[in-house]
């Protein structure tokens, strides 16, 4: 039997209060998120990192003071290596979680992937959209520290797997079948947003939110209207739009209801549980939305699961260095296709 690790890559978060500084201190020390030369950059990371520290502690405070995001990683996971178990024969795969800014850390996952001694590396992020700050960030702490002879696939991106985009139709659907009058409301997909700098560098990101959410509309059949946001703005640069916040407030203001989905993450944490339910919610009712619904992230929805699967059965079969679902790789600097057999 073939041996296969999958690495299932994720952001991390702080477990408890006295994690979050040296969680933020991580994630900003990140040349993929600050592009300042070595030195400066740790620098300007402990400014940030110390300021930023209490407001972010009072926002985990609200989920019990750490983030739920290894438990629904490790529940991914575990969906995932029972999928492949009951699925496909031949392989024996094992599934580990590695995490770019708190533990587990992808640099200390590697040494227990070594230990496991697999025949083949599947590199799979948490991320659907390939992004220089998420994706590639990972891709290139693991390079940093693997040292071993195993063959190793990164998927790069899967947000046109037909599975993902199934899994947001079956979802989106179910919820508007149970509304009364769903002509009152319009989806707001909702992703993380970035610098307009980092886009401008090449960072095909923003190109795969629209591409995927252009699908899930056509698998829909576009019952309501729609509009793509970017949430969790992080400091005085400009960042791509339109904001989640003026999105939210525009709905109000043309009688919307809003069926929010998040589109760029996979798990529930701070961002889905404390922005969009406590702060977005109050925005929405301060700015007249009559109802506001959430939708859960994907986390262990089985066509998700599917999805992973599928990605994870074209590594292996592929005998690319990098695989992904789609061409980004002739017309975006960041690739990692470029350049790739
Ligand atoms: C699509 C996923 C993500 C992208 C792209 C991304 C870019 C990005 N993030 C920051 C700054 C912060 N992100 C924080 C939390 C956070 N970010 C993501 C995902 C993406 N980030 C997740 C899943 C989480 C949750 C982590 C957890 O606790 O579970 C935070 C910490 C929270 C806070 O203080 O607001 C920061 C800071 C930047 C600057 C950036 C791109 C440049
Ligand atoms: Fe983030
Ligand atoms: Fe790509």
């Amino acid at each position: 039997m073939k041996r296969i690790a999958v690495l299932l890559f994720n952001l991390g978060g702080p477990k408890n209060p006295e994690d979050v500084q040296g969680f933020l201190y991580n994630l900003f020390a990140d040349k993929n998120i600050i592009n300042l030369p070595f030195g400066v950059r740790q620098g300007v990371a402990s400014l940030i990192s110390s300021r930023r520290a209490p407001s972010a502690k009072k926002n985990y405070a609200h989920m019990g003071g750490g983030s739920p995001i290894l438990k629904e990683t490790e529940a991914q996971a575990q969906a995932l290596e029972a999928y492949i178990a009951a699925n496909t024969k031949g392989i024996e795969a094992k599934v580990f979680i590695g995490m770019r800014y708190w533990h587990p850390f992808i640099e200390d996952t590697v040494r227990e992937i070594d230990a496991w001694g697999p025949d083949e590396i599947v590199l799979l992020p948490l991320y659907p959209q390939f992004s220089s700050t998420t994706t590639l960030s990972s891709f290139q702490a693991f390079q940093k520290v693997y040292a071993g002879k195993a063959r190793v696939t990164s998927v790069c991106c899967y947000s046109d797997n037909a599975h993902f985009i199934k899994a947001h139709v079956d979802a989106i659907q179910e919820k508007i079948g149970t509304l009364k009058q769903p002509g009152h409301y319009r989806l707001l997909f909702s992703a993380h947003g970035l610098p307009e700098s980092i886009i401008a560098r090449g960072d095909p990101y923003q190109a795969q939110v629209e591409s995927c959410v252009a699908k899930i509309m056509t698998g829909l059949g576009n019952p309501i209207e729609h509009s793509i946001c970017y949430q969790s703005r992080v400091g005085p640069m400009k960042w791509i739009g339109p904001s989640t916040d003026a999105s939210i407030q525009k709905a109000g203001a043309d009688g919307k209801s809003i069926i929010l989905v998040p589109i760029a993450f996979v798990s529930e944490h701070i961002e889905t549980l404390v922005e969009l339910d406590i702060e977005y919610a109050h925005l929405a009712a301060a700015s007249g939305v009559k109802d506001y619904i959430r939708l859960p992230a994907l986390g262990v929805n089985a066509s998700y699961i599917k999805a992973l699967n599928d990605e994870v059965l074209k590594a292996i079969g592929s005998g690319d260095r990098v695989v992904g679902d789609h061409n980004c790789g002739k017309c975006h600097s960041f690739c990692p296709k470029r350049g790739a057999a």
